[in-house]
Parts: C-alpha cells; structure tokens; sequence
C-alpha cells in the first residue's frame, strides 16, 4: 500500500428534492410556484475520505445510509450537489447488476459494449475474452441474450468483464451477494489476486465476514454522514450497534475496570485479565457483571489448551423486571470475523426471571476446538422487556482467549478427524 491517494472525496453531500405531490415538481420546473414545495433530503452530508493505492477499503452501513450513492458519485454515475471526487487511476465499477448491459444484445456483444464503454479498444477485449468467458463460466448462453439471465448468471458475466480488464481501482456495490457460494469464492481470490498486485479495492456490502477478511480500512456510513472511520473490527462492532437500532458509542469505557473490580470481587481470577478497552453499550436494565473463563481443571485463566473442555462464565444482575433473558457469547479472531457463538436460546437453557436486584450466573460448558492462536470474547445479553425486544448489555471484546495447540489443522477449527489408511490389494 502507498500513500498516494487515488481516491479523494472531499466535503461531498448530495442532497434529493422530495415532492409531496408530482404536480408540485411540474409547478416548480415551470416557474408557476413561488414558494419552495419541496423537501430536502440529504443523501449524503459532506463526507470526507481519501483511498490510498493498493487499499482494500469497505463501505458499510444500514439500508440508506448512502453507500451507493457515494459509488454512483465516485463512479460519475451521479453528480454531487455540493463537494468534490477526485480520482487518480482507472476505475472497473460493479454498481447496479446490469448498469451498462443491454439487456436485448448477447452476452458477448455485452462484453465488446461494457469494455469499449470503459475505454478499451476491440482488440484489447478481444486479448481478454478467453479470461472473461472462462471467469464467467455461463457456456453457451454467452450468446443468448442477457435478458433470458438468470440474475446469477448476469453477476457472473458482469463481475467476469469487471475484474478482468485490467482496471487500477476496483469499485463494487453488493454484485457478490447474487452468485453462488463457489463463484463468491472465485471472486474474492481475484480480490485476494488484486490486492498483491498492488491494486485499489472499494466495495459496498452487507457481509460483515468479507468486510473483516478483505479490508484495511472501513467507512462506516450513517443517515448520509460518515460517522466513523477505522479497522474492520472497530467498524463492525460499531455497525452491530446501528443494526439494533442504538445510538453507537465508542466508548473506552471504565467499564472493564470495574469489571476487573467486579471480577476480583466475586470470583478469585487471579490468573484471568479481562480487556480494560472494552466496549459496552446497552441500556443495563440487565448488566453482565462479571464473567470469566475456567480451564479443565478448574482453573481461571485466559489460556485454554485445545481439545480440552473449559468454562464459560457469565453472571448478569437484573436492574429492572424483564422477561425471558438470553445470554450470549460469542468468539472473534483478531481480524473480528465471528467464529462461534451461542446463547442460552440456541441452548435451551432454562433461564430464570429474576426479580429487580436479582442476578444470575451462566455457565456455558463446551471443548475447544479453535486452532492454536489469539481469540477475543464477547458476551451479551438480550430479551424482552413490556413486549420489546431488547439489547440490554454487550461487551465486545471482553477479554482475550489464547488457545494452545500442539497440532493445527487448516482453517479455523478442527474436525477432529480419526483416520485410517489401508493399503488396497492390487
Ligand atoms: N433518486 C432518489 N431520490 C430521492 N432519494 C433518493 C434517491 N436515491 C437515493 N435516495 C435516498 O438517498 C439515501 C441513500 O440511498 P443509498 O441507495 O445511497 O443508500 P444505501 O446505503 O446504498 O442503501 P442500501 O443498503 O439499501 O442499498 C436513502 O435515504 C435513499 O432513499
């Protein structure tokens, strides 16, 4: 990654025009009205951001937030109302399935469109087209017309022409969320292809484990302003918060001292260190209060030993009535793409309504079977209170798990396979 900015968007807000009625817009554009009949919405409210070359960055937020229209601009697809775009390199954009594609032409007579359009010469696709049709893999319906495509199959040849021709900055707004699970795969090792390749990345997407896998940096978009910017992680957990519909606090809390305080109050952990950073939120009408980790042998500690049991601890005090707790807890690697998780739900865990002042203890029992490496714990607990869903606490990150392995296998947990080998007669 380099320092050189090839993306700079500068103070860019678009705002929309509502009209309560169709004849208001008509009285307007002829000059009939003199008062204003329109209401402004704000798309976008000067956001500011800049892409480094080589950068894989992740535009994330909830439904409307303006991730697409910050691409359309970028892309030149939509004009801004105020603010500037400045873009150094040659952009491949995968915004809207179909944008660009003529719906009545073959695929193939797509390609030559979609590849002129984005500024290369008949030749140059034609040095390209053995990559496209192998990458799209759609047979001979390259020369039906795209209208008789599946939507998968449109995502497929789209993304095929998209990643291939060479651009310098890739753009993409949720095309992968379309196709099957092995050509999702097959476009994020293109990703994986074009980011060694020293290539700029910008994506839109709902997917928060490709956010954490693929990204160095995320946005994190709300109500048209940027709120935050920072490691996948960070974001994501900031997102979860936005997705329950909390107002996000990036809090370094006191939190997870007076956790440590708690702890050390309740139960001896002296060989057990919770996260002092970590972050909480939730309206504590139940609050985690204490949790811990315990070894095989009964031991508290932040070291667990693979393929042994261990414990899970959690107590929660009932600060109001509330009706039919769930208590969760959840595993993260340290790039924050959940691993595992359950909850007293999932569990079927008979859980008590304790009265207000009331606590409980949860103790989830479970092997691990995580490969050797660094872990983080999160906890949470949810429920109803006078009908409602609720989130009443989280704590992200509360401590850290490192799980000690004399053999690794491939990816992130073990299947624990027996194996057998027996030599055939010939
Ligand atoms: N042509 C339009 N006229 C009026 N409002 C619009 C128009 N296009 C988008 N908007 C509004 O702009 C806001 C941002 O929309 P945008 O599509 O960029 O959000 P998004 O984050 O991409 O959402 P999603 O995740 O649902 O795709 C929304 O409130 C949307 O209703």
């Amino acid at each position: 990654m380099s320092d050189k900015n090839v993306i700079s968007v500068q103070h860019l807000s678009k705002m929309y025009k509502l009209y309560d009625k169709p004849s208001d817009r008509l009285k307007e554009s002829l000059g009939l009205s003199r008062k204003k009949k329109y209401r402004e919405h704000y798309a976008l409210h000067d956001v500011n951001f800049n892409i480094h070359e080589g950068e894989c960055v992740g535009i994330i937020g909830v439904n409307g937030s303006g991730k697409s229209t910050i691409l359309k601009i970028i892309t030149g697809v939509l004009a801004p109302t105020t603010g500037e775009v400045k873009v150094n390199g040659r952009i491949s954009a995968l915004l809207e399935l179909g944008a660009g594609f003529n719906m009545e032409y073959s695929g193939l007579e797509n390609v030559y469109l979609n590849g002129t359009m984005i500024g290369f010469s008949e030749e140059e696709i034609d040095a390209k087209l053995d990559d496209i049709l192998a990458f799209a893999d759609i047979g001979d319906y390259i020369h039906q017309p795209v209208k008789t495509y599946s939507s998968g199959m449109f995502v497929r040849l789209a993304f095929a022409v998209a990643i291939n021709i060479d651009p310098e900055i890739l753009i993409v707004d949720e095309a992968l969320s379309v196709g099957d699970v092995f050509f999702q795969a097959k476009c994020y090792h293109k990703f994986e292809e074009f980011k060694k390749q020293g290539k700029t990345i910008l994506f839109v997407t709902h997917d928060l484990s490709s956010v954490s896998k693929y990204c160095d940096r995320v946005i994190l978009l709300n109500k048209g302003v940027k709120l935050d910017e920072g490691s996948p992680k960070e974001m994501v957990d900031l997102y979860k918060q936005l997705l329950v519909g909390q107002e996000p606090v990036k809090q370094k809390t006191d939190g997870g001292e007076d956790l440590a305080k708690a702890a050390v109050a309740s139960i001896s952990h002296e060989h057990f260190l919770p996260n002092p950073n970590t972050l909480e939120y939730g309206d504590k009408q139940a609050e985690i209060v204490d949790f811990a980790i315990k070894d095989d042998k009964g031991m508290f500690t932040n070291t667990i030993e693979k393929g042994s049991t261990f414990q899970i601890l959690m107590k929660v005090r009932f600060n109001e009535q509330i009706q039919e707790p769930i208590m969760a807890y959840t595993f993260k690697n340290i790039r924050g793409t959940e691993l595992t998780g359950t909850n007293t739900l999932f569990e079927k865990a008979e859980v008590p309504e304790p009265a207000p002042g009331g606590c409980c203890t949860v103790t989830f029992t479970q092997k691990m079977d995580l490969q050797g490496g660094e872990y983080l714990l999160s906890f949470g607990c949810t429920g109803y209170k006078d009908g409602e869903f609720k989130v009443f606490h989280r704590l992200y990150d509360a401590c850290n798990i490192t799980v000690i392995s004399a053999k690794n296998t491939v990816g992130f947990f073990d299947m624990n396979s027996t194996v057998t080998v027996q030599e055939d007669d010939i």
